[in-house]
């Protein structure tokens, strides 16, 4: 069995009902497709703490934990490592959006996901986004 890797994501969703998703910069795994703000959640950290502290680090927004509502989550297999990385949905924060990591921002409506190449684990998430918005 390999490694179980525990990523943290969230869908923030603007006042439009669009979607925010960031580019992965050039250099680190799956460099270019589109994916959900978060990441790994560190030993000792709660779910919830990783993703706003990965929030605050990559995009300059403060989000309350009460703000985090789950979604779902996406169960796969990568070659390497089987991702878990629980969805959460977030209306609400504190600050402006900017991709502090240089990566590309994109405010997108959920019928649209499907035009930005995303990774394989995120391609079922997006029903249920579209089904919530
Ligand atoms: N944040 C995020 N990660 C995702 C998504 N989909 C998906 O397969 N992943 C995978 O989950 C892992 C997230 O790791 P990460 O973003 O914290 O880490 P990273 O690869 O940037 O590495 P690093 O933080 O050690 O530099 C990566 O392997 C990434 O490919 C997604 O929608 N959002």
């Amino acid at each position: 069995m390999p490694k179980l890797l525990l990523v943290v994501a969230c869908a923030l969703i603007d006042t439009d009902g669009r979607i925010l998703i960031a580019q992965r910069p050039e250099g680190k795994a799956l460099a270019g497709l589109w994916e959900f703000p978060g990441g790994k959640v560190e030993p000792g950290e709660r779910p919830e703490d990783s993703l706003t502290r990965e929030l605050a680090e990559e995009l300059a927004i403060t989000v309350k934990k009460e703000c985090l509502a789950p979604l779902t989550f996406a169960s796969y297999a990568y070659d390497d490592f089987h991702l878990l990385m629980p969805l959460y949905v977030c209306r609400r924060w504190q600050g402006i959006v900017q991709g502090r990591e240089g990566q590309a921002l994109k405010w997108v409506r959920p019928k649209a996901l499907r035009e930005y190449p995303m990774p394989p684990a995120d391609e079922p998430l997006i029903p249920h986004l579209i089904d919530l918005l």
